[in-house]
């Protein structure tokens, strides 16, 4: 009965209402108007700086519900509920289309913001495409047999679902120009790279949005570059700007105002800040899309459909006995993704631990499992080992201090090179006059000259110590309740021993849910199997669930009389 409510309180109230209305049960009449503010026509009034009065019956108290509300309600009050993110997996054919169509109208109580990637391979044609632009010379341009496959995925999409061509023929010459430029100049910048990898995003979310309104499902496409979505000018791995957030709530819920239609979102893509030009948000990019549109408009979830039963115990294509993690928290989440599971995009895990909202990876093709919900927070109690990662071809270096310096001017030289060289360093274990260290593979992918990159390092650090560059290690990532650390490890190294491995190098931190241990690429592979039979095939967790159970109840036994007996 409070007389005067924010828009964004009466929506969490109208949720409450509509989701669960056993636990309002007892409001009977102002549930229904609560119910009736959730719909959208209910909630626009109020958006548009009417006062919505609502008159509880007998008891006349009124609750004014006035524009105010912060940005969290926004989403809501557009009527969105969810945000779907279909990747190039569940988006490589017209019948996939037809499929990811059919799963969207599946959810009728749902309004969802549904993010699109480029449909199936595009994103590495185009980018194959352009490597190839640069050393074929003009006339041949034309005749890349990467264009010639994007061609003909779009075109017959479109004829396969009914379409009009129109719809992507200009961006499939804009495309072929665009090669000839690149062919031309004899040179892809990372800014150029970008805008051509920009048109898979623009052709699949033109094409899924023309199909939905052919459905009689209103349907409104948007590029994120003008949607709102404002990143660093780093091409080809640009962060969002916080600038995003608000401007894309106010886009998309504007827009819903007027014309309620479900947004078709391109993933990936951004508008530099200074530039203006087309950024792309590294690959996988689209996962940060969604959670990026998730927190602007405070949605209830976040859904990002693969071609997985949702985030496994290991990489499927390193090791087929993997199965589904049913719960993760965004921090296990975080590291996972960071530490090589191409499931999730590193950075995406950040929008919706901050807007708290849950990220739930599901699967595409298999729409009834459950999939993987991740949260804040989940039972640990019974967690031991979560996932295992393989980050392969990664470079280490082992730095061997001459003693010129302190121990302390030591690590610092060590770490200011890494600085001013901008690399980013992954793993890192220290002694007082040594480092072992992992190098960030994907900044250096993202460079030319990557052997001259890490001459220079060298070069730089023997200037100090003495130096050893490993090449072709892999990082094996033990993803799991840190509380239980001395179990995993104890477990892991009698693995890898009965095994014949030699770790190289290992890497925990104090709190993180990560044990990184460095091996041979040669023996990875084998090695990530046989930690995965031993922790998850062969009834481990099951033992020392129970040896727990036992020994929680060992200790202390009640008598009959009450009294409590240590044993
Ligand atoms: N731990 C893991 N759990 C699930 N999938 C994984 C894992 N590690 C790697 N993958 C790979 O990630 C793929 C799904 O991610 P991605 O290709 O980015 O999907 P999409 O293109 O649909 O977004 C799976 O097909 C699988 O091969
Ligand atoms: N199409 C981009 C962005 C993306 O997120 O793709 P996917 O959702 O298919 O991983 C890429 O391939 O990197």
């Amino acid at each position: 009965r409070d007389p005067d409510i924010s828009m964004a309180t009466a929506l969490r109230l109208a949720a409450v209402a509509r989701d669960s209305p056993a636990a309002v049960s007892k409001l009977g009449r102002e549930r229904a108007s609560l119910c009736a503010i959730a719909r959208p026509g209910g909630q626009c009034f109020a958006r548009r700086g009417l006062v919505l009065r609502c008159q509880s019956g007998a008891a006349a108290a009124a609750a004014t519900i006035s524009k105010g509300g912060a940005a969290d309600g926004a989403g809501a009050a557009a009527g969105f509920t969810v945000v779907m993110k279909f990747g190039g997996s569940s988006l490589a054919s017209a019948a996939r289309m037809r499929e990811v169509a059919d799963l969207i109208l599946s959810f009728p109580e749902e309004t969802p913001v549904v993010v699109l990637s480029a449909m199936g391979k595009t994103t590495n044609n185009l980018l194959l495409a352009g490597e190839k632009a640069v050393s074929c010379g003009a006339p041949k341009a034309s005749e890349i047999n990467e264009l010639a496959v994007i061609k003909k995925l779009h075109l017959r999409t479109i004829d396969e679902l009914g379409l009009d061509s129109s719809i992507v023929s200009g961006f499939l010459d804009e495309l072929e120009q665009l090669l000839k430029g690149v062919a031309m100049m004899k040179e892809l910048t990372l800014r150029t790279r970008d805008y051509l990898v920009s048109f898979g995003e623009c052709m699949s979310t033109r094409i899924f949005s023309a199909y939905l309104n052919k459905l009689g499902k209103k349907a409104r496409q948007y590029d994120a570059f003008d949607l709102g979505f404002i990143t660093t000018d780093d091409f080809t791995n640009a962060d969002i700007l916080e600038a995003t957030y608000p401007a894309v709530a106010k886009r998309l819920h504007g827009d819903w105002i007027d014309d309620p239609a479900i947004p078709i979102v391109t993933g990936f893509l951004g508008k530099g800040w200074k530039s203006c030009a087309v950024t792309t948000l590294g690959r996988g990019g689209s996962d940060l899309t969604a959670t990026t549109i998730g927190k602007a408009l405070g949605l209830r979830e976040i859904q990002v459909w693969k071609d997985v039963d949702g985030v496994l115990t290991c990489d499927p294509n390193i090791y087929a006995n993997a199965v589904p993690v049913p719960y993760l928290t965004f921090d296990e989440a975080a590291e996972l993704a960071y530490f090589g599971a191409q499931v999730l995009h590193p950075q995406s895990m950040r929008p919706a631990r901050e807007g708290g909202i849950p990220v739930r990876v599901k699967n595409s093709y298999n729409r009834h499992a459950p999939g993987t919900v991740i949260t804040k927070t989940r039972d640990m109690r019974k967690s031991i080992l979560t996932s295992i990662v393989l980050k392969s071809n990664i470079t280490m270096l082992d730095i061997v201090s001459t003693r010129m310096l302190g121990q302390y001017g030591f690590l610092a030289k060590v770490f200011s090179i890494f600085e001013d060289l901008g690399i980013s360093v992954d793993s890192v274990a220290t002694s007082e006059v040594s480092i072992s260290l992992t190098l960030d593979p994907s900044k250096l992918w993202s460079r030319e000259l990557i052997q001259q990159e890490l001459d220079h390092v060298v070069e730089e650090l023997e200037k100090i110590a003495v130096v050893h560059l490993l090449q072709h290690r892999s990082i094996i990532s033990l993803i799991g309740n840190v509380q239980r650390s001395s179990l995993i490890l104890e477990k892991a190294f009698n693995v890898l021993r009965r095994n014949g491995v030699n770790v190289q190098m290992i890497s925990q931190g104090a709190s993180k849910v990560n044990i990184s241990l460095v091996v041979n690429d040669s023996e990875a592979k084998q090695c990530v199997q046989a930690l995965h039979s031993a922790f998850f095939e062969n009834g481990f967790l099951s033992e020392v669930e129970e040896a727990d159970l036992a020994q929680n109840m060992a200790p202390v036994l009640v008598s009959s009389n009450g009294a409590i007996n240590g044993n």
